[in-house]
């Protein structure tokens, strides 16, 4: 396991409010990444950070084991950004080569399909496409880079259903010919699940949490049953959420269960369904684990 990027201990303070607040993150070689949390979470400081545009008040970054100097960028990345600010007047076909003397990986065959994908005419001005329109061609950039750390911030904002899914799905397909580091940074969680192979969860600038997603899938289960029952089946484990309904309890537990387990629920008529991220992550929020 090689590692490409470490953040050591990242604070920053905006006046009184914690924008990060003494946060660790890790990424390998070759793996997609899900950064989650809520609106004001801290993920755009945080990777406009690692991109040298904002410095930290304390902590460090490293990339492929070599501390960024102040302002220093990453050495063959690419940021797409949220809101992109290309010049109004500028080609889409203009930007992409600008894009591509900056990444020595670029493949112009891929980006020309891609702008056959997203229905995306390169001769079109920057300043005559929609919200939406202007976020495809960051995300172009961003695939067609194949820069070995990518990072996207909330890449599908504005993207209608049909060109979300074709991102995802293009990601996905030059990712398996030509895997590389990918961080998807998004509020958009169900969506980014079937992608992300592991995923950091931030909150009010802290980490709350990073795993496989694998891992999570197998260990975040509602169990709902007679109170008591309940109580007992959870007692020792991860509870993340409880709700009470008449003499009945649903609880939110983050803990792998082993066959014993299974056996105790079926003993005490408790029903156990898997969560959904979207779920898992807002009990994790509101209980603040
Ligand atoms: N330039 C700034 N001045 C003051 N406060 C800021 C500034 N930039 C960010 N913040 C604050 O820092 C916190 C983190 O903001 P940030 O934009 O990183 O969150 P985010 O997770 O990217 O949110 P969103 O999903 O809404 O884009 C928020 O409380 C925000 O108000």
């Amino acid at each position: 396991m090689s590692i490409v990027l470490t953040c050591g201990n990242l604070n920053k303070k905006y006046g009184p409010t914690y924008a990060l607040r003494n946060l660790d993150l890790q990424l390998e070689e070759n793996v997609i990444y899900g950064l989650l949390g809520r609106n004001g979470a801290g993920k755009t400081t945080l990777l406009n950070m690692i991109a040298g545009g904002i410095f930290p008040d304390y902590g460090t970054i490293e990339v492929r084991g070599k501390k960024l100097g102040r302002g220093e960028l990453p050495k063959d990345f690419c940021y797409v950004r949220e809101k992109n600010k290309y010049f109004g007047g500028a080609r889409v076909v203009e930007i992409l080569q600008y894009a591509a003397n900056f990444h020595p990986n670029w493949d112009w065959t891929f980006a020309h399909e891609l702008l056959q994908t997203f229905q995306l005419d390169p001769h079109k001005k920057i300043r005559q496409l929609s919200r939406g329109t202007e976020s495809i061609v960051g995300n172009i950039i961003g695939l067609a880079s194949r820069a070995p750390l990518t990072l996207y911030d909330e890449p599908v904002l504005g993207l209608d259903v049909l060109m979300r899914e074709r991102f995802y799905k293009s990601l996905l397909e030059d990712y398996a010919n030509h895997p590389r580091t990918i961080l998807l940074s998004t509020h958009l969680i169900d969506e980014i699940a079937p992608v992300a192979e592991k995923v950091y969860i931030i909150e009010a600038g802290s980490l709350l949490l990073h795993d496989e997603m694998e891992q999570i899938r197998m260990a975040a289960y509602l169990i709902r049953g007679n109170s008591e029952a309940v109580a007992s089946f959870t007692a020792e484990k991860r509870v993340l959420h409880t709700e009470t309904y008449g003499r009945g309890t649903l609880a939110a537990i983050y803990e792998k269960l082993d066959d014993g387990d299974m056996q105790q629920a079926r003993e005490l008529d408790i029903s156990i369904e898997n969560l959904t991220l979207q779920k898992f992550f807002s009990y994790l929020i509101e209980g603040g684990h």
